[in-house]
């Protein structure tokens, strides 16, 4: 999985058009959605994370806190983005992981918006700039790991 970390002042979508043949089904308040004061987190899910997506979840989920609690952001918006790696899980597996780390993140009390699986979007996003503004992270699943 590759994450990159953006401590924003907002963060702003708008669905454009699907980028899938069978997307994510939204209502329509889905097509757009806005935070502000927020920590965006653009995530790819990769194709060595089908090996392990739990562990893959908790780890996400550590890494995501972790910096959360560093800038001081109570909000977060997961963001499915296909962009940062070139070997992308399934869309299945991807959707379930971006699921479940969203329920995790709520669970752990942090308002949580989830951008919509499978589209074309516009957005808008203010990063903030200070140091820690910009992070990126990879994780890798044990068993991805070559022995
Ligand atoms: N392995 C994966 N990890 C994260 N997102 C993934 C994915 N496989 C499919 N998607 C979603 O389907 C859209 C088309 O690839 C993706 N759309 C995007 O990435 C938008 N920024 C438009 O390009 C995304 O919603």
């Amino acid at each position: 999985m590759r994450m990159l970390l953006i401590h924003a002042d907002y963060l702003e979508y708008e669905i454009r058009d699907k980028a899938l043949k069978n997307p994510e089904p939204i209502s329509d308040e889905q097509r757009k959605g806005r935070l502000d004061e927020v920590l965006a987190v653009f995530i790819s899910v990769e194709k060595v994370d089908e090996t392990n997506p739990e562990e893959v979840v908790e780890e996400a989920v550590t890494e995501i806190e972790d910096v959360a609690k560093q800038v001081k952001a109570e909000r977060i918006f997961v963001y499915p983005f296909a962009h940062l790696s070139s070997e992308l899980a399934k869309p299945d597996v991807a959707l379930e992981v971006l699921k479940k780390i969203e329920e995790k993140l709520k669970e752990k009390g942090y308002e949580v918006k989830r951008a919509p699986f499978g589209y074309y979007k516009a957005f808008k996003l203010s990063c903030k700039g200070h140091p820690l503004a910009e992070l990126s992270r990879t994780i890798v699943p044990e068993e991805g790991v070559s022995k």
